[in-house]
């Protein structure tokens, strides 16, 4: 009997050996095999006469649009006198754009803009870039090293709420088609240029309609490109060269409107429960029971795979061999808010209000919870989830406002518009790797899936980690090497859309 359990226990350790070398093996080779999705950067023609200076004018005129306070509240409720100043400014500073026979003009919404260039070539699918005329309010001012409506240029960095979102690549691509249009260039693409006036409170009045105008107008868009993920240094770890992540992707949201109501009464004679107590424990359930970790089911899988090959070499065995490591992976990504956010659906409590006065049982409580949805998860899976946690009726749960998570654009080397994106990112920073991700946060793209299946986010300056936290922060600020890059980056990229969107290199049609 010992001698046949003997037998057993060395025949399942002899194969559990077995197992193991053959894991470790397949580790080993996908890691020294593991292909590369990186191109080199196209050959570099540039001329003095190819590239927008950062000069005196342009960085004024960059300055004054960061000194109008197009602030957004809440749905419906902005800064109209700014966005008409915002609107006059942007006429009176690029004469060329608005003197132009092949460009027209309109006002969305009252407040948004929507410009069509018109290209030489009508057999052309046209083409939009995005941005945003709104910013979010100012908190902390005392914290700013510059006052946040100034603009003022600090050490090379330009100040100001706006600088980064976005009224970047909003002045950018307008330098860039000024800058086009006055050497008497006429694209042969039609392009639009749409700037929402209330992308920061979800773009109900704005890019909605800017869509519903396209749409009247029956245009199908090729690609969309609207503010969005920028270039990374040291935002991946495992990797020293900077990052260009394109946005294919982005989260869902759904805005939940807690409310409890219970009898109210004298301070003097409490129950057990109070409508504050009993919300808050809902809250605390909430924030206490996160949403699944998701991490592997989606694009930023792929984001890492992309990169795998450019990778030290622990972590380049990790990303090639996501099939084993995932789980890792998706525990080393909960650990931080900005990988947490890629992993899984979020849950943040923005609102709590409750209660008239000290000596008073407030008979009504109420809280905003902001979910921004994983692009593998749903409204709908979102919505049960939470319900199973609060488990209480007493607790009146009602949806202010839902989107679920955007349509996949197409990416990679099968994807023509893609791989133009990435080569004008190349042209501007031959040093960066390019990879797929999503959004965790939400753009006016949200309103124009009807018009396009290749949308993607990007903004052209480079982030570091310690930057994050002026996103909607403090001391929220662009380099002024990087507002030239964006402008270049836009100039760039008309050109490029006027080149046959299929390339020899990675054997492309292009269908329109
Ligand atoms: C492993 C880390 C990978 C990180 C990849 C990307 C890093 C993300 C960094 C910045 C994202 C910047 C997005 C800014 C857009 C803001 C849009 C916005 O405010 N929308 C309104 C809203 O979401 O409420
Ligand atoms: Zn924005
Ligand atoms: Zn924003």
């Amino acid at each position: 009997m010992a001698r046949g359990i003997r037998y057993f226990l060395s025949v399942t350790l002899k194969l559990l050996a077995v197992m193991l070398a053959s894991v470790l093996m397949i580790v080993v080779t996908r890691t020294a095999t593991f292909p590369s999705y990186q191109t080199s950067p196209p050959a570099c023609e540039e001329s003095d006469d190819d590239f927008i200076p950062a000069d005196k004018e342009r960085l004024a005129r960059f300055t004054s649009a960061i000194q109008l306070q197009t602030v957004s509240y809440e749905r419906g409720v902005g800064t109209p006198q700014e966005l008409v100043k915002f609107s006059q400014f942007i006429q009176e500073s690029f004469p060329t754009i608005h003197g132009s026979p092949m460009v027209r003009r309109d006002v969305v919404g009252n407040y948004s803009l929507l410009y069509r260039v018109e290209g030489s070539d009508a057999s052309l699918q046209p083409y939009m870039l995005a941005s945003h005329l709104d910013v979010v309010p100012v908190a902390e001012e005392a914290k700013w090293v510059a006052p946040p409506f100034s603009g003022e240029l600090k050490d090379g960095y330009i100040y100001g709420r706006g600088t980064i979102d976005a009224k970047h690549s909003l002045m950018g691509s307008l330098e860039a088609l000024q800058f086009l249009l006055s050497r008497g260039h006429q694209p042969k693409r039609t392009l639009y240029l749409a700037f929402g006036h209330d992308e920061e409170t979800q773009g109900h009045f704005g890019a909605k309609v800017i869509s519903e105008v396209l749409t009247q107008r029956g245009e199908k868009i090729k690609f969309i490109l609207d503010e969005g993920t920028p270039v990374g240094d040291g935002l991946l770890p495992g990797v020293s060269k900077p990052v260009a992540f394109i946005g294919v992707a982005e989260k869902g949201f759904m805005t939940l409107h807690l409310e409890v109501n219970e009898e109210g009464g004298h301070a003097s004679m409490p129950k057990p429960e109070s409508a504050i107590g009993i919300l808050s424990k809902a809250i605390s359930k909430l924030e206490n029971n996160p949403h699944p970790n998701m991490f592997g089911t989606g694009v930023e899988a792929r984001m890492l795979e992309y990169v795998a090959t450019e990778m030290t070499l622990p972590y380049r065995m990790l990303s090639s061999n996501l099939w084993l490591f995932s789980p890792l992976v998706a525990w080393v990504y909960s650990k931080k808010p900005q990988t947490n956010a890629m992993a899984r659906t979020t849950t943040a409590l923005t609102r709590f209000n409750a209660g008239v006065k000290d000596n008073v049982i407030s008979p009504e409580a109420v809280a905003v919870i902001d979910h921004r949805i994983h692009p593998m998860s749903s409204v709908e899976e979102v919505m049960e989830f939470d319900l199973k946690v609060i488990n209480d009726p007493r607790v009146n749960v009602k949806v202010k406002n839902s989107r679920p998570p955007a349509p996949i654009s197409p990416y990679g080397k099968d994807s023509p518009t893609y791989m133009m994106l990435q080569e004008t990112i190349q042209q501007i920073y031959p040093d960066a790797l390019v990879t797929p991700t999503f959004m965790v946060a939400t753009t006016d793209t949200g309103h124009y899936w009807n018009l396009s299946n290749a949308i993607y986010r990007f903004s052209p300056y480079v982030m570091t980690p310690s930057d994050l936290a002026r996103l909607h922060g403090v001391n929220e600020r662009i380099s002024v090497k990087d507002y030239e890059r964006v402008m270049n980056f836009y100039y760039h990229l008309i050109v490029n859309m006027d080149k046959p969107l299929e390339t020899k290199r990675h054997g492309h049609e292009d269908e329109l």
